[in-house]
């Protein structure tokens, strides 16, 4: 590649306008500084067009049927299924219909540039974005670069995948019509959401893990959530792994080790995703091509010298979701501009704002399914195996009274992990319809290592699910 030379100097050049993109921008602009934001898709990014807003509205209509089924009263009310078409148009006004008009003029408003085009790095400080139009703008950074770039999906080596039409998030989330039959691949959070949700709608479902489900969770959340799929109708396989797939006659045909196949309208992919790096010529600046991008806590790209190169968000492999992208953002985003004004130095104290120290403790995560899956923090393994001595407790969320007045029948568990020696939670899990709201509080717990003892003078209402704290606690033996 010829040497880059010149360009238009700014203070910070951002590449992806994803959630985290725009927030870092936003921050960096805040803190005194110019900013060019520059974006080759659609601003917003995955979360906004393909994954969480989608996703989301894809399942909830499902969930509030199914929770109004539950509850004797409401239930006699309900007596036909999910309008498929108006879930699906719902869908398509959360997306704009794919559509970022709305979001480009926050970025307007928020007073950043926007770039429309593929930017690449090309040596220290430089980027050289490439527009649809043919053009090409060289940009050189003042202060500092910030990828921001994402994830794209990791396609399994399977025969017979490159030659056969297959779904991906994108297709899962944005489908116009429900297909009669549907093969999920994958035992993940975007498996299990979407199995979920497309079964819900009216397909047939036949979902393949190749171990468990929610892999990396506690291991009654993907024990729950397997069941509540079976019970809703997908046909669900774990310990499989397709041999082979292949299209026959407009249809996908997936074959099982021992020759079983199963035949469907539509076969999705779901099994993991990467750091998008493929085009941002990352040898310019000395990094191997395939990331992620490891980052210190302030986001500054750890292999590069200088200190001007930064990245946040699912491109890092640290915390891939959106809340803790942004949250990674902002710190790194307040960084770049302290240390512009002088303000900060190389090193930054944990836990300040210029550290994203949660990263490493307390990552929230929803899985969206019904029952919900809410987790904070470590498991009792991972609590484990960085020698914490761990004591971990759990109880049934249906004996909750809470629970049992939002649904007959609850089911749904309930896990705190305590670091005995310094008595405070490290982690908790909830499994159980309505826990999304329920995870906040276990955040505020780990985060600020509230001590067991004090932990007990937070009274939970009654009757609410909050109640389950008290239920822990008493379980521990306070
Ligand atoms: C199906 C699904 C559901 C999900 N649901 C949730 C959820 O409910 N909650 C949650 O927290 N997380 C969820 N996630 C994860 C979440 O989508 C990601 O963590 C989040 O989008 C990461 O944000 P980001 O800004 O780092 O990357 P992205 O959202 O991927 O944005 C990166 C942007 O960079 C642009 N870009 C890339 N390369 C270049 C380049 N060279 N030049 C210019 N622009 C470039 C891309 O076009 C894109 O717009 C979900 C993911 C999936 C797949
Ligand atoms: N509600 C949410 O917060 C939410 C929703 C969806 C996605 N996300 C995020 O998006 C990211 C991507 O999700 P995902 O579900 O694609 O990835 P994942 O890492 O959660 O799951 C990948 C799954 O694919 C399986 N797998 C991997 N390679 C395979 C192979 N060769 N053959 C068969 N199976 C294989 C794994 O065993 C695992 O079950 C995750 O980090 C997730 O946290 C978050």
């Amino acid at each position: 590649m010829s040497e880059v030379v010149g360009g238009r100097e700014v203070d910070v050049v951002v590449i992806g306008a994803g959630p985290v993109g725009e927030n870092l921008a936003d921050r960096a602009h805040r803190g005194g500084l110019s900013v060019v934001l520059v974006e080759r898709e659609l601003v917003g990014g995955e979360c906004s067009y393909w994954a969480c807003m989608p996703s989301k509205a894809l399942l909830l209509p499902g969930h509030a049927l199914a929770a109004a089924h539950r509850l004797p009263g409401a239930a006699q009310a309900v007596t036909g299924g999910l309008d498929a078409a108006a879930v699906l148009a719902r869908r398509t006004t959360f997306t704009h219909g794919w559509d970022d008009s709305s979001q480009e003029e926050w970025v307007g408003s928020a007073g950043l540039e926007l770039l429309r085009g593929t930017a690449r790095l090309a040596g220290e400080r430089r980027v050289v974005v490439d527009a649809p139009d043919g053009t090409t703008t060289v940009l050189t950074a003042r202060r500092a670069v910030a990828v921001c770039t994402g994830s794209v999906p990791v396609l399994p080596r399977l025969e017979g995948l490159p030659e056969t039409p297959h779904w991906t998030n994108r297709e899962a989330t944005g489908a116009q019509e429900v297909p009669g039959a549907l093969v999920v691949l994958g035992g993940g959070v975007v498996a299990v959401e979407m199995a979920q949700a497309w079964q819900r709608l009216g397909s047939r479902v036949t979902l393949l893990a190749r171990s468990g489900l929610l892999g990396g969770a506690e291991p009654f959340a993907g024990e729950l959530v397997g069941a509540a799929l079976a019970a809703d109708g997908v046909d669900v396989r774990t310990g499989t792994s397709p041999e082979r797939v292949a299209q026959r006659g407009g249809q996908v045909v997936v074959t099982l080790p021992g020759g079983e196949e199963v035949v469907a309208d539509r076969l999705l992919v779901a099994t993991g995703r990467r750091a998008a790096v493929d085009t941002l010529a990352l040898e310019t600046v000395g990094l191997p091509g395939d990331g992620p991008l490891e980052v210190d806590d302030s986001g500054r790209v750890l292999a590069v010298p200088g200190g001007w190169l930064y990245a946040a968000g699912d491109v890092t492999g640290r915390a891939p979701l959106t809340h803790q992208g942004k949250y990674a953002a902002r710190a790194a985003g307040d960084a770049i501009a302290a240390r512009a004004a002088g303000d900060l130095g190389d090193q930054v104290p944990a836990w300040s704002r210029y550290a994203a120290s949660a990263d490493a403790a307390a990552v929230p995560q929803v899985v969206f399914t019904d029952p919900e899956v809410a987790s904070v923090g470590l498991t009792g393994r991972e609590a484990g195996e960085r020698g914490l001595d761990v004591r971990v407790v759990d109880v049934e969320l249906g004996a909750v009274a809470g629970a049992s007045l939002v649904a007959d029948g609850y089911t749904g568990r309930a896990r705190l992990v305590v670091d005995e020696t310094r008595r405070v939670v490290v982690g908790a899990t909830f499994v159980g319809q309505g826990v999304a709201e329920l995870l906040h509080s276990a955040t505020v717990a780990v985060v600020g290592e509230v001590p067991l003892e004090r932990l007990w003078h937070a009274v939970p209402s009654y009757p609410t699910l909050s109640e389950v704290w008290l239920r822990l606690l008493e379980e521990y033996g306070l």
